[in-house]
């Protein structure tokens, strides 16, 4: 029986300014998936972890993936999946992607690598669509390619893998739920050309400052006057953990994906280092359990582990 066992890692998607086109991989955390080949046509998913999530193929973003790429293949086999999931749901921290990504990946290994990762990128789309009710590519991307990744379009498909100077980056992730679905349908429809502006030039400023390793640009940069504004007010200490770690010497951050985790970049370790010290101090004042990650970006997207 043929069978492959894949790390999806943890993304941060937006990147403050870029929403939906923005998204870096991290080397830390990540989830456990292992996939089987099977010769009837049908999704057997079983959870091995404490997140209950759903076990039906149809509801669970690594089943319609993988129903997806059946379909694609005249629906000739089908699969058995063990998920081991790390990423808590609703975190802000890719964990809807890690699945449906890591379920792509992992089925093209079996199927002999016959998929490019543009072919991927869109399979892994079902699943973000059945997470937040919208396809966007800005978390599953750096999950399949690693390093930090810009959607210029996804209708048609345009992805750049961007550079980027080695950085730290600290996490912290409040142990409370928010879904992407619930964060898409506070936002205000229509933007002023003024905070329009503003926004288009802190992307290329960002953009730029990763392909030219401009560190200081990035800091300028990560900026974002139109999501930011709403969706930190669902965050509580963001704007003082924000503040603090600025003064702390990180170059900026703001809220991962659509939160609630919020993540700061830094040069230095020992900065990323007193950055965790302020958020546990945060939230621990706050009274809120959370998680803290001193981590990087990881320059791999989904790794296989064992298996052909
Ligand atoms: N394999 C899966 N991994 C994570 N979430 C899943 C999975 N399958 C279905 N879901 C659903 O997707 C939603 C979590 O996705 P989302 O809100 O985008 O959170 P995150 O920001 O952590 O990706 C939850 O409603 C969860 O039940
Ligand atoms: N661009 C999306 C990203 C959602 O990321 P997640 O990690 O919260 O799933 C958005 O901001 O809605």
């Amino acid at each position: 029986m043929k069978e492959v066992e894949v790390k999806c890692p943890a993304t941060v998607a937006n990147l403050v300014c870029g929403f939906d086109i923005l998204g870096m991989a991290l080397q830390e955390p990540y989830d456990l998936m292992k996939l089987r080949l099977i010769d009837e046509p049908k999704v057997y998913i079983t959870n091995k972890d404490e997140y209950d999530l759903p076990t039906e193929a149809e509801k669970n973003v690594a089943g319609v993936v993988l129903l997806a790429i059946m379909e694609k293949m005249d629906n000739k086999f089908g699969f058995e999946v063990e998920i081991e999931k790390h990423i808590k749901p609703g975190s802000g921290l890719g964990s809807s992607a890690a699945s449906a990504a890591g379920a792509a990946v992992a089925a093209n290994q079996l199927l002999g690598n016959i998929f490019s990762n543009d072919d991927l990128v869109q399979f892994a789309m079902f699943g973000e669509k059945l997470a937040s009710g919208v396809k966007h590519a800005d978390n599953i991307t750096p999950c399949i390619m690693g390093g930090v990744t810009l959607i210029r379009s996804i209708h048609p498909l345009d992805i750049i893998q961007l550079n980027s100077p080695p950085l730290f980056v600290t996490v912290v992730h409040p142990q409370i739920e928010v879904k992407t679905s619930d964060a898409r349908q506070i936002l205000r429809k229509e933007v002023l050309l003024k905070d329009a502006i503003k926004q288009w030039g802190n992307i290329a400023g960002l953009v730029a400052g990763f392909e030219k390793g401009d560190t200081d640009l990035i800091g300028r940069s990560l900026e974002d006057v139109i999501i930011e504004p709403v969706r930190s007010i669902l965050i509580p200490g963001f704007d003082e953990i924000k503040t603090r770690s600025k003064e702390a010497g990180a170059l900026g951050g703001g809220i991962s994906g659509s939160g609630p985790s919020i993540f700061m970049l830094s040069t230095k370790e020992t900065t990323a280092k007193n950055v965790e010290a302020i958020m546990q101090e945060v939230f621990h004042r706050l009274g809120i359990d959370y998680k803290t990650y001193v981590t990087s970006i990881a320059k791999n997207g989904v790794e296989v582990i064992t298996g052909q």
